[in-house]
């Protein structure tokens, strides 16, 4: 049995990235507004724009706290977040989702982004993933981490020091590696099982830009750090 250790560099590492988490939330009014009184597609539509914006200035601040990220190249950094954004507002969506929410609030939820003119196709994989995220129960540390090791993706598009962001990423894996072995003892599997969702998020990320088309055609309207990050218009 493998006798597995945080070390002291890692709990640092742990905490930073756990405070850094918890600072930078959606502001609740923004979520809070999802879930009032009855909206159209169109009103959803806009305030799923407004979180999602929300959540890449929260995005933007998290990632600056990263321990090492501002000593990678500046235009790595914009590389790695523009390529990460998508799928950080998909695992902090399902981390929303997941949390013991009143009862009839997670209903309401789901309703107010079933009806936001998102194409049926998209909703599937995205409530699946929701779900499968959920069913993880995951600490506040792996869901943190998790998200980092996103972000701290080397193969991203346009990222020039690959070798600096793997160390980085490196780094984050080992730490999540030991903390599902310290924290889910009886699931041996669960260390692989949270990789595997970043797989999952992939395809979401895939399933997103065929959406953004979709959107564009019906002349939705997104905000310019929307279009910004997703390299739309
Ligand atoms: C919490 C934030 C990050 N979540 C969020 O903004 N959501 C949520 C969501 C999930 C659970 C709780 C509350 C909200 C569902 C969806 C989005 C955004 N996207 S989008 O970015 O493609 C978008 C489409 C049109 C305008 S913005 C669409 C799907």
């Amino acid at each position: 049995k493998e006798k597995v250790e945080i070390t002291k560099e890692q709990r640092a590492l742990i905490k930073a990235i756990l405070d850094a988490y918890n600072r930078h939330q959606i502001p609740q009014d923004v979520t809070k507004k999802l879930l009032q009184e009855q909206y159209s597609a169109e009103e959803n539509f806009l305030l799923l724009t407004e979180v999602a914006t929300s959540q890449v200035q929260v995005l933007v601040e998290f990632t600056k706290n990263i321990p090492g990220f501002l000593s990678l190249d500046r235009e790595d950094q914009i590389a790695l977040l523009k390529g990460s954004a998508v799928e950080a507002m998909f695992l902090r969506s399902a981390q929303v989702l997941s949390k013991k929410m009143p009862s009839g609030h997670i209903e309401v939820l789901e309703e107010r982004i079933r009806k936001s003119g998102m194409s049926e196709e998209f909703m599937t994989p995205m409530f699946n993933f929701y779900k499968s995220i959920g069913e993880l129960h995951m600490t506040q540390e792996e869901q943190a981490i998790l998200t980092t090791i996103t972000i701290l993706t080397p193969d991203r598009p346009y990222v020039k020091s690959h070798e600096a962001v793997e160390r980085l990423q490196e780094t984050m894996l080992e730490v999540l590696r030991k903390l599902c072995v310290l924290q889910h003892p009886q699931e041996p599997q669960y260390f692989a099982r949270l990789l595997g969702r970043l797989t999952e998020l992939r395809t979401l990320h895939h399933y997103h830009a065929e959406m953004l088309t979709s959107w564009k055609t019906n002349d939705h309207k997104f905000t310019p750090l929307l279009c910004e990050i997703w390299d739309v218009q």
